[in-house]
């Protein structure tokens, strides 16, 4: 919570001393100039006269200072430093708000250790941010960075092509293919290549469609297979994690998926991508980095703003990572609201479901449950339910629950 630690023209209200000591400061994007402090001796506060010279600072030159008792971020209004105009205050005050509740509206998302999956511990916590939040952050994989940045050059140039190419990419199952911004969801655009691991023939085909360079080629399928292997890693790990040691996920079919959200000043506040759980096991998102809009929905029905961590994948449980589960793993609901101006792009790997079976919890877990949770279903029959219907989140698995 930031507290005010003067109001207007320097009265000081109220007053939290805590250690601190300043970093070099930076301009937030909302104007306000904000000083990251670190640890440190008590030099600040602790002292008389720094504390009047703070207090008269406030006083003559009305800045505003508020600080936060639990992210020790300082945080000076410049604005008011510059014009302390009544009526501009009450403005700042609330812009100062919505900050602070922006910040306090940041999903927790869980983040976990590639690297370290093969520790007890970071497995634990591996099954425990999957049974809920049912998303987490994986750090430390497999994939280059300059893979990672190299895909979000490719990514732009293919959604910067004219739309008449773009359209030649005709999909092969819903998802893939290509889908231009529609009047149901104007600010989306979406392209997909469906199973290009087993079937090199769906990657040439998108290639040759749409014209794809060599070099350009090449990105996609190394990002396609590395993030392929990631998202079977990951998902033997997750099974693991709940003792099913013998489930091979490599063989699973995955749509490689690009989006492009087109937001424009006249469009902040409108939906990017309706709330929806994903529909598959998991989804690997190389999420953007710069222009934010991803939104968490929680127990109590309230969205939170997931940050960005450049370099991590954002993994998302979907429905079949539920089912098959037997329903220990959350298939969490989100949605991409348009908060700012730009173009926000993600990515990332679809993994669907068995591929040819049907979804299932293992006997194994059933077994160990004594109660299987969802009746077997194909995965094409839920896909495709869930565009008949229009059906987005997880209550579309309602239809084969048993328990
Ligand atoms: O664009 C995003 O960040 C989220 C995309 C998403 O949720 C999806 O395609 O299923
Ligand atoms: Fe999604």
């Amino acid at each position: 919570v930031l507290r005010p630690i003067s109001a207007l023209h320097g009265t000081i209200s109220e007053f939290h001393a805590l250690s601190m000591n300043f970093t070099p400061f930076k301009f937030s994007k909302s104007g306000l100039l904000q000083w990251e402090t670190i640890r440190h001796g008590q030099l600040f506060v602790n002292s008389p006269f720094l504390l009047s010279l703070l207090f008269c600072l406030c006083f003559f030159t009305s800045f505003e200072l508020f600080f936060s008792d639990k992210a020790t971020i300082i945080t000076i209004n410049k604005s008011s430093f510059l014009h302390s105009h009544p009526s501009q205050r009450k403005e700042q005050e609330q812009e100062q708000q919505s900050n602070v509740k922006e910040r306090e509206m940041e999903a927790i998302v869980p983040v976990v250790d590639f690297q370290r999956l093969s520790e007890e511990e970071e497995r634990k916590k591996l099954r425990k941010t999957c049974e809920k939040p049912g998303c987490f952050r994986i750090i430390n994989h497999s994939i280059p960075l300059t893979l990672m940045a190299d895909m979000k050059s490719v990514v732009k140039y293919l959604h910067d092509l004219p739309t008449e190419i773009k359209m030649r990419n005709k999909p092969s199952v819903p998802e893939s293919g290509y889908r231009a911004a529609m009047p149901t969801s104007p600010l989306y655009e979406g392209m997909g290549i469906y199973d290009m691991h087993a079937s090199p023939q769906a990657f040439e085909d998108f290639c040759s469609n749409l014209n794809v360079s060599p070099r350009h080629r090449q990105i996609i399928k190394e990002y396609g297979q590395a993030i392929h292997d990631l998202a079977s890693n990951l998902s033997q790990k997750m099974a693991e994690s709940l003792g099913i040691m013998d489930n091979d996920f490599k063989d699973w079919p995955f749509i490689l998926r690009t989006i492009k959200y087109s937001f424009t000043p006249d469009v902040i506040g409108s939906t990017g991508a309706q709330l929806h759980s994903d529909t598959g096991f998991i989804t690997l998102l190389q999420d953007d980095e710069h222009v934010s809009g991803l939104e968490m929905m929680d127990d109590f029905g309230s969205f939170k703003a997931v940050p960005p961590i450049p370099g991590a994948f954002l993994c998302i449980v979907g429905d079949v990572g539920h089912v098959w589960s037997n329903g220990k793993f959350w298939n969490a609901r989100h949605r991409v609201i348009c908060k700012e101006t730009g173009t926000r792009y993600s990515f990332g790997a679809f993994m669907l479901s068995p591929r040819d079976g049907n979804v299932e919890a293992p006997k194994k877990l059933v077994e160990v449950d004594h109660v299987q949770r969802y009746r077997p279903f194909k995965y094409e029959d839920l896909r495709d339910f869930r565009i008949t219907t229009g059906k987005r989140d997880g209550e579309v698995l309602d239809q084969y629950r048993i328990c």
